[in-house]
């Protein structure tokens, strides 16, 4: 049985009379702990991927079977971490993560061990000191860390990533490469990332989804990334390996899928 299958999905969305096909049989089986990256040009229909697989958006047809089991609303086992880190900002750091642990074990786990549970996961993200502020106090890179453990410590199945170091520089995006690199290493967890940015989906992915354009868009390529981990981002600049897969991406996207703005 495959760990996640997302199974011949359309999607099409209407607006009054008019409807727009932005998904055309789009399917894929993903294993458990696997790191995959979705890469597209802008409007192809990769948001909408990750919010049917995340039970947001309903399939049009086709659906998505997690161990075997239907998605079809959202649920804990896949948490899902957005690019505008949607922390509440009234919240601290800990009662914002701890809101997403009180929910999912709340029942199942003392105050003790919930508290234990929330400060392991803000270390994990070296988070833990700034536990007491709140989000218009900390950075950028900060609150999307904060995002990160919060959706860590929900234990999902799947952590869903749509773009999340999208709005960052690029020094702190690479920290968080890091971070997320490091703790796919220690946890083991399977992650599906979009993101617009080829040298990061080759970092850190096992296969990359190349998607066609929209409308209809479907799944043009995918590609293996054979490098062993860790992967050291230094190294891999003259790596053969990397150069290929990331040769293979931007010949994918900028001569046979090449985006056409809209006249
Ligand atoms: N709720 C909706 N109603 C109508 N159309 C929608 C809706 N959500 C998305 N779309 C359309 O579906 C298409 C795909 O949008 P989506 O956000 O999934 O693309 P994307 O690849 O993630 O884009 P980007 O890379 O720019 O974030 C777009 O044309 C968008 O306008």
């Amino acid at each position: 049985m495959s760990y996640l299958k997302i199974d011949h999905v359309d999607k099409r969305f209407q607006r009054g009379a008019a409807s727009t096909e932005v998904l055309k049989d789009v399917s894929l089986v993903i294993d458990k702990g696997e790191f995959v990256s979705i890469i597209g040009h802008s409007g192809c229909g990769k948001s909408t991927l990750l919010n049917i697989v995340a039970g947001l958006t309903p399939a049009t047809t086709g659906g998505i079977l997690l161990e075997g089991k239907e998605v079809n609303a959202p649920g804990p086992d896949r948490a899902v971490v957005f690019q505008n880190h949607s922390l509440l900002p009234w919240l601290t750091v800990y009662d914002n993560v701890a809101l997403a642990v009180n929910k999912v074990f709340g029942r199942t786990r003392s105050r003790a061990e919930r508290h234990d549970w929330i400060m392991h996961n803000l270390d994990l993200v070296q988070m833990a000191h700034a536990r007491d502020k709140r989000p218009g106090e900390i950075s950028g890179g900060m609150k999307q860390r904060v995002g990160i453990a919060r959706g860590l410590a929900m234990e999902p199945k799947i952590l869903l990533l749509d773009e999340p170091f999208g709005a960052l520089d690029a020094l702190t995006r690479a920290h968080l490469q890091d971070s997320v690199m490091q703790i796919h290493a220690a946890l083991g967890n399977t992650m599906i990332m979009i993101t617009h940015d080829v040298d990061e989906a080759v970092l850190l992915s096992d296969r990359i989804v190349m998607m066609t354009n929209g409308p209809s868009a479907r799944i043009g390529e995918v590609l293996d990334v054979h490098l062993t981990r860790p992967r050291q981002r230094l190294e891999l600049v003259s790596d053969r390996t990397y150069i290929a897969a990331r040769e293979a991406v931007l010949k994918f996207l900028y001569e046979r899928h090449r985006f056409v703005e809209a006249a």
